[in-house]
């Protein structure tokens, strides 16, 4: 379902110019103040990315065709598109931001957002994109001189979402019964808090804070969903297709040398080899689909975050089909990372036991160009505004037979503190 919002405009007119990248800095302290936290947008890793604000156009659906319908938005939107680009990178020219809701039964929306102005950076490459549905010619000089920077929320407290640790914990529990009684091999719980600050949070104090402590992740910021997610599900560039894969999880304990030990027992426990494995099967039998050939290295390596480390695996493959990045992270959706094994099984018990719309949390979050290329993450480690001073905050868990409800219940704590921490809590 499409909703009758916004249609393609046409016709969209998109300028990329080369800029020189000591002009632009850094990307985050380009964008904008704003009171509306879904008036920016973000993807930006180690300095490199895209950041945007204004919105030209964007379109919102639902349903379980809600993939379909935005790609066949997109390609409408882009088809008529007169397009000068200077640069011509993946990331450059039309580009529009996206966030999918997990499930096609959310009562919330998965948005397609095309912002009016666009700065991106690669290596020592950066260029700025204008996009207008007139012929208006944006000012030249659109990247700013340095920024107001973003004031501090102050206090923030933190509730329950729908169930409290302890009843969370009591699904943890019972979905473990299940797996021992053979109904399926994993599943992935999540449970939600509710953060309230004092004043307004201006999503650039999140994404900078989210930046300097979790600089392997990718920090977003869509329509009004912020983050910093380690995992990316797909990228998509001229042909080559790559997915980061994560899953097995133990908590960092914050001295050094113990947590080498702890990385080292990670990579041989059985129960998050297990755990990794089925996520690993799952993105790799999807990708198989669309590739020629798909590399699967055999064990994965240990990243590690300042709140947890990881089992990770990067698979990739070179694309055999048309397919867009969009398209294959539609493909891909839901991953057994965020979802289970076998996933109808696991999709049945999360809507039993979690008590949880996941809205857009642990859904694809990123980016395409007019191209198809783009990068698509899975929202984690992330929140979701609900109004300027207050957002949902989201953690889930893969639980196979050997889970402990009490590890898992603190493993879903360690996943909620870069937004906490981001927050200022
Ligand atoms: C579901 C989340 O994370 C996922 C679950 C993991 C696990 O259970 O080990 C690890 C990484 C992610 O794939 C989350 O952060 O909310």
């Amino acid at each position: 379902m499409t909703s009758p919002s916004p249609a393609a405009p046409s016709p969209l007119i998109a300028r990329t110019t080369a800029v020189p990248a000591a002009r632009v800095g850094d990307l985050l302290d380009v964008l904008p103040p704003t009171a509306d936290p879904a008036a920016v947008v973000s993807w930006v890793r180690r300095g490199e990315g895209l950041v945007g604000w204004g919105r030209v156009a964007s379109v919102s659906t639902s349903g379980p065709d809600r993939f379909a319908d935005a790609a066949r938005w997109w390609r409408e939107t882009t088809r008529e598109c007169i397009v000068r680009d200077d640069v011509d990178l993946p990331g450059t020219g039309p580009v529009a931001f996206g966030t999918m809701t997990y499930s096609g039964s959310s009562q919330e929306e998965s948005t397609l957002v095309v912002p009016e102005v666009l700065v991106g950076r690669r290596g020592r490459q950066a260029w700025v994109t204008t996009m207008t549905v007139d012929a208006t010619v944006p000012p030249a000089d659109v990247v700013p001189g340095r920024r107001t920077p973003p004031p501090a929320p102050g206090p923030v407290q933190i509730g329950d979402g729908r169930l409290d640790a302890t009843s969370w914990a009591a699904a943890v529990e019972e979905a473990v019964a299940r797996i021992n009684a053979g109904a399926l091999d994993k599943v992935v719980l999540a449970r939600s808090v509710q953060a309230r600050a004092e004043a307004p949070v201006d999503p650039r104090w999140l994404l900078r804070r989210l930046a300097e402590g979790y600089e392997t992740t990718w920090v977003f910021a869509v329509d009004g969903m912020v983050g910093a997610t380690p995992e990316m599900l797909v990228r998509l560039e001229r042909g080559l297709v790559t997915s980061r894969v994560l899953a097995g999880t133990i908590r960092r304990s914050g001295d050094d040398s113990h947590d080498l030990a702890l990385a080292a027992s990670l990579a041989r426990s059985s129960k998050d080899l297990e755990e990794h494995e089925y996520a690993v099967r799952s993105v790799a039998d999807a990708l198989a689909a669309h590739t020629s050939s798909v590399n699967v290295p055999e064990s994965p390596f240990v990243l590690h975050l300042s709140n947890v480390m990881h089992l990770a695996t990067d698979v990739a493959g070179v694309v055999d089909d048309d397919s867009t990045s969009l398209a294959l992270a539609s493909s891909l959706h839901p991953s057994a990372a965020v979802c289970g094994t076998p996933t109808p099984a696991a999709d049945a018990l999360i809507s039993e036991l979690e008590h949880l719309d996941r809205g857009r949390y642990a859904g694809p979050v990123g980016w395409m160009d007019a191209s198809g290329d783009g990068e698509w993450g899975i929202a984690l480690r992330s929140g979701r505004y609900q109004a300027p001073d207050r957002l949902r905050l989201y953690a889930g868990c893969g639980i196979v037979a050997g889970s402990r409800a009490d590890e898992e219940v603190a493993e879903s704590e360690a996943k909620l503190l870069p937004m906490r921490q981001a927050l200022g809590g």
